[in-house]
Parts: structure tokens; sequence; C-alpha cells
């Protein structure tokens, strides 16, 4: 995705739901309702029947065997489902009113535009969210960019992600996401295509912008070392439905699936993560 859909893709949810209930603490910020995604052609079940909700503040974790339907689910919820699948009701997915959306992507050089200056690509997002005069927006976007950790150099001379590391590309993607001031950031697989030596920088920096900013965060992985790094609650998914759910702990260290059983066992260490 290039800048541009990523402006699009990062409007408040066309579904958004009324909240009518005066005490919206209580309310979840994602609701999911038995939620069916088919293929096109064929009517063939890829998503198949689930519902969860998400609480505003927490971090859950889709987790799963590749093919489990875990983007699919991300994509849902983003509004942004890839050509050849239907979703059968856009009414099984509901996002409590005002609350935006954004998505970090899995590949952090093909999510950017390769003939544009990464600092040029944030500051027109901030242009088009946050309706900045051009010169504001580019110094804006250039301390945002900075504070993730890109070299302050920046301020002086844009550079192009071709110029950039995988990890740096993946921080521009992340200012690019923020850039639209979100409330729920949804992360798919956002450390997978790292090199292994970043992956725990990235994961570091999602936490702490978690913290910083009161994210909620939905995020999905198949390797479930990074999910217990990051996550409050994980949703086990395979075949397209849920077989298990639960707080972190709890699914990891007293999973209740065979299948579930498989995947814990297959837990990698983060590298760095044992050295701390
Ligand atoms: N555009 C599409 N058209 C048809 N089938 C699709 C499409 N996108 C995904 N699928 C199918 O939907 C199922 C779920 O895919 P999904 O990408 O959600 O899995 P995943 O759990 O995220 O796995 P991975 O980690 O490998 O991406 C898979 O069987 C996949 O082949």
């Amino acid at each position: 995705m290039n800048a541009d859909a990523s402006i699009i893709s990062n409007q408040e949810h066309p579904g958004a739901a009324a909240g009518s209930h005066a005490d919206s603490c209580h309310e979840p910020i994602i609701r999911v309702n038995d939620l069916r995604i088919t293929t096109a052609m064929g009517n063939r079940p890829l998503i198949d029947g689930i519902s969860f909700d998400v609480q505003p503040g927490e971090t859950v974790g889709l987790v799963g065997e590749s093919g489990s339907g875990k983007s699919l689910t991300l994509r849902a919820i983003m509004g942004l489902l890839p050509e050849g699948v239907v979703l059968a009701d856009s009414e099984s997915i509901s996002i409590s009113e005002h609350k935006r959306l954004a998505m970090i992507f899995q590949d952090p050089v093909s999510s950017l535009d390769p003939l544009t200056g990464v600092a040029r690509q944030v500051a027109e997002v901030m242009r088009y969210n946050q309706h900045l005069p051009r010169r504001e927006a580019q110094a804006q976007a250039a301390d945002l960019l900075i504070s993730l950790g890109l070299p302050a150099s920046l301020r002086a001379a844009d550079r192009y992600p071709g110029q950039l590391s995988g990890g740096q590309c993946q921080r521009v993607g992340i200012a690019i996401a923020l850039a639209t001031k979100p409330d729920i950031l949804l992360c798919d697989e956002p450390t997978t295509a790292l090199d292994v030596t970043v992956q725990l920088q990235i994961l570091d920096l999602l936490a702490d912008l978690r913290e910083r900013l009161g994210l909620t965060m939905l995020f999905v992985t198949h390797n479930l070392g990074v999910a217990a790094h990051l996550c409050d609650r994980l949703i086990v998914m395979q075949h397209g439905r849920i077989v298990e759910a639960g707080a972190t702990e709890d699914v990891l260290n007293n999973p209740q699936q065979e299948y579930t059983r498989r995947l814990v066992s297959a837990i990698l260490p983060i590298p760095g993560e044992q050295d701390r």
C-alpha cells in the first residue's frame, strides 16, 4: 500500500456504531459478532462465524498458524478486505463512535511509496487528516519520525524508503499510522519481515506508544512468543474459527486445545529478550 492508500484507509470506520450508553467505559471499542467471510467465487467459508470484543486500552493478539484467518479478520475490521473475498454482513463489525483506526503492515518497504521522501509521506497524511499547512505538517512529520528513532538529519534532508533499513521503514509505517491520531492500532505481523535483531526494538516501540498514547491494539502474529511479549489476551484461530481465547498467561500456561499446545510448544525466544 502506498501513502495515499493509507490516507484513504485511516478514516473513522464506516461501520462505526452509535454509542448509546451514558457509561461507555465498559463498552467494547471493537465488537465482532458472527463475522463470516467467504470466497467471492464459490462461497467457500474463510472466516466461519467468529465473535469477540476488544475493550478500550487492551492489547489483544490474534494468533494461529498460516491460513487460519488472522489477516482477513484484521482487514475486515479495517474495512480493507482484499479482492476475491466477501463479507457476509457489514454489521458484524462495530467500532465505538468517533474512534479512529490505523493499520501497520507486515512488509514495511512495500507499504511505502518508493518515489517520495518518507518525511513528506508522513507530512501528507498529517495535512490530510489534521488539516495542517504544508510547512507545519513537514516540521511535525520530521519531529514525529525522529521521536520514533529516525535520524535527526531528516529535518535537513528527507530520505527515500530505499535509503532506509527495514526497521527504519517500519518506524515510518508506524509514523504514518500515528499521523492519523488513531485510537486503535491494527498490527498485521509488523515484525515478521524484519531482521531478528530489530524485532524486539519494534515491539518495545509499540509497547511504549501504547502506554504513552493509550492505544487499543489488535495484533496479528503467528509467533506466540511475540504475542506473549505484548498482549493482554489471546484469541487462537484455526481454519477460520476461534478455538481458544483467554488471558495470555492462561493460554500459554494452560492451553486447553491440542492445537494451542502445539503452537505453545513451537514458541521461539525473541532475540535479545532473554538477555535483559
Ligand atoms: N483474496 C483472497 N481470495 C481468496 N482467498 C483468500 C484471499 N485472502 C486470503 N484468502 C484465504 O483465506 C484464508 C485465511 O487467510 P489469512 O490471510 O487471513 O490467513 P492468516 O492466518 O493471516 O495467515 P498468514 O499468516 O499466512 O497470512 C486462507 O485460506 C487464504 O488462502
